[in-house]
This record gives C-alpha cells, structure tokens and sequence, in this order.
C-alpha cells in the first residue's frame, strides 16, 4: 500500500457528493479531500470552504485531469457518469462511481471495456449495501451453506417522497437497480428475466407516474426474486430483504436495534432517508475503496457488476413498458475478459 494519503476529489456535491466529502474529511483514513466540482459553483464554493486545503472546480473533467488528485469518487447525476468515469479510467484514476454505472446497458458495456483496455481494474460502483452490516452478515449466512441453497429472496424498498422529476422508469433505473445489485450478490448469479408490474398508482405520486412497481426476477441458476419498490410511501426510508433458502431463511432491515415505550405507545424509529440508514455502509464503502485504491486494487462491486445492473434495469424499463417479461441481454463475460475473472 503506498505510505502517502490518496489525494481524492469529489464531482457532483448534491446529496451524496456531499454526504461522501464530510466522510472523507472526517471518518475515513488514508485519504485526503483535496478538490470538489459541481456546476453549481457556489454550491462547490460553499463546500470547500467548510475544509481546509479543498479547492472548488468549475468543470469536472479538469478536476479528473488535476495532478493533485490521485483518486475521483463520482455523485454527479446518472446521465453523465459515462463520460466522466470515461475521463477517469484516460487519466488512469481510480474511481468510485454512484449507481447507476450509466443509463444503459450500452453505455455501461463502453465503460468495462475501456477500463479493460486501460488493463488494470479502476472502476468501484456505489453499490454500498454490499458493505451494510446486516445485509453482510446475510451474505455470510446463505454462503455459509448451513441453510441450504438460496430459494427465494422477497425485497421492500420504500422512500419517504421523491420530486416530481423522478419519472416511472426512474424507479426502475435508480431504485430497483438496488435490489438488482442486491440479488446477482447474494444469489451469486446473474438476472435472466425481469417483469415489472405496476398497481393502481398511489395518489401521493405525480401525474403520470406508476409507484408502487413490483419487479420478478428469474436468475438463471433457478433462484426467484419479487422487489416492491414505493418512493412515495410517506412513511420513511424503508429497506428491507428477506432470503429463503432450503433450511430456514433470514430477514434484514426490521430495525428493531432500540425499542422504545412510552407515552401509550411503543415502537423504534424510521430512518428519513438512506444517508441515515446507511451511514455505516457508507463509510465501510469508500473506506474499502480508499484502502483498495491506495494498493492498486479494486474492491467491492466492480465496472462489470454496474455493466450487469444496468442491463436488468433496461430489460426492466421495456417491461415496464410492455408489462412482459423481458430476457436480460448481455455481452458474454468471456468475450469482454477472455476468461479472466473480473
Ligand atoms: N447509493 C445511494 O444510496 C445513493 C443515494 C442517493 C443518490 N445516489 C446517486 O448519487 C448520484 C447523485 O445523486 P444525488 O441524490 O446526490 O443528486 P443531487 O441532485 O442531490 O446532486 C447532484 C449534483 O450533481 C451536480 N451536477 C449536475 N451535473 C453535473 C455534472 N455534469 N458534473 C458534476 N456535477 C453535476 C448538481 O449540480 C448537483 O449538485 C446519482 O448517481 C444517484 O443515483 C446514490
Ligand atoms: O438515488 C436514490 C438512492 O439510490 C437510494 O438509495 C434509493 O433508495 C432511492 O430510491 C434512489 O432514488
């Protein structure tokens, strides 16, 4: 592992972007937060003035290209993701990239094979339930072996509200792709068929959108998989996963860690959103990515599993569409790395 800090910069400081600085300023080790851009400059501005020795960025690609910056952690909106991750791997950068990868499978299939091309692994997708606690422990449970082979896995995911902006397919390409991540990992597995149905919309959902979705999912090795995905539930940050398997079966997200009693009523809290549900997750991810970076390796989900997320998802916006089951098409992995194994 090299002895400096990785000198990292942060582009798109929205939410996430800047959820992710205050974690590298603060809670992770071996990283230094050197540069933030956004298009929104005052908001780049107002960010890096919080910090000592951050510089603010007009435009991302000269933040990618800045000689201080070893390592480029993307929360910039989905739709640009293909071009910035593009300039990252020509920099030769390591790169956490949020989900999803890109908008589609094609564009996604670019980014794996440039980093192929570039010849050494760069790219880390943000899929960070791989690194929740609970949702780890149930990894370690089904690989275990001790309950048998995985049958089944019924997911919930549920957001207080979103904007208006955030359209039916976007459920599918930025929510669902979570539970897609979610099932290839602990089915080990990839997605052969998904349908996605819709009931009667809520009327808490802008005009036109369909909320909730309820997608199935055939993996090809046999598994099943049924995801609810509600973003207008009102209620709060709900996620939720149970896998069955052959001997018993094991559920996360109850959030039953503090009960609490009182005033004729009892019960635990809701968290408001995901940066209060996985904050651990979170930081165990860019912390992964930092220490992975710093040795010249990738951890976690790589380009290929961002590559595979969005290909179920766009099957998953035809079917949406269609209301059939759409065939997931991919590009053969032996094709892409003759053999290798990322
Ligand atoms: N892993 C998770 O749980 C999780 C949660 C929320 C969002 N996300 C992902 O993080 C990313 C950002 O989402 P968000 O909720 O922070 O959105 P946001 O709208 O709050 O912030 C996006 C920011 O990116 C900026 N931006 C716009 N165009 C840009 C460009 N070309 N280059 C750089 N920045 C640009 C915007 O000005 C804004 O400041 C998305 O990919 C989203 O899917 C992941
Ligand atoms: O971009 C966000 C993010 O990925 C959250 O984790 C998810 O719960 C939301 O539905 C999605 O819109």
């Amino acid at each position: 592992m090299s002895a400096a800090p990785l000198r990292v910069g942060v582009v798109g400081v929205g939410l996430m972007g800047a959820d992710h600085a205050e974690r590298l300023v603060h809670r992770i080790a071996g990283a230094d937060l050197v540069a933030v851009s956004d298009p929104d400059t005052a908001r780049a501005a107002e960010l890096a003035d919080r910090f000592d020795g951050v510089r603010a960025v007009g435009d991302p690609l000269d933040l990618i290209a800045g000689e201080d910056v070893d390592a480029v952690l993307i929360a910039s909106p989905g739709f640009v993701h293909e071009e910035q991750v593009l300039a990252c791997v020509e920099h030769g950068k390591p790169t956490l990239c949020e989900k999803p990868l890109t908008m589609d499978s094609e564009s996604s299939l670019r980014v794996v094979q440039a980093e192929r091309k570039a010849g050494r692994p760069l790219i880390q997708v943000g899929f960070m339930r791989r690194f929740d606690p609970e949702y780890a422990e149930m990894k370690r449970l089904i690989d275990s072996g001790d309950l048998g082979r995985i049958l089944l896995v019924h997911n919930t995911h549920r957001n207080r509200s979103v904007a208006d902006s955030f359209r039916s397919e976007m459920i599918v390409r930025d929510s669902l792709v979570h539970e897609v991540d979610v099932c290839r990992w602990l089915f080990g597995d990839e997605i052969e068929t998904i349908t996605v149905h819709a009931p009667k919309p809520t009327g808490e959902a802008a005009e036109g959108v369909l909320d909730p979705q309820v997608a199935i999912f055939r993996m090809a090795g046999g598994g099943m998989a049924t995801s609810e995905v509600f973003v207008n539930s009102q209620v709060g940050y709900e996620v939720r996963c149970e896998a069955v398997a052959e001997r018993g079966n094991v559920t996360i997200g109850l959030g039953q860690s503090v009960f609490v009693r009182r005033a004729n009523q009892y019960g635990g809290r809701i968290p408001d959103d995901f940066r209060d549900r996985f904050a651990r997750a979170y930081d165990a991810e860019v912390q992964a990515w930092v220490d992975a970076s710093r040795r010249g390796e990738v951890a976690g989900p790589t380009a290929w599993d961002g590559y595979a997320a969005t290909a179920v998802c766009t099957a998953g916006m035809e079917s949406l569409a269609t209301g059939r089951p759409v065939t997931v098409a991919m590009a053969g992995r032996a094709d892409i790395f003759g053999g290798g194994d990322r």
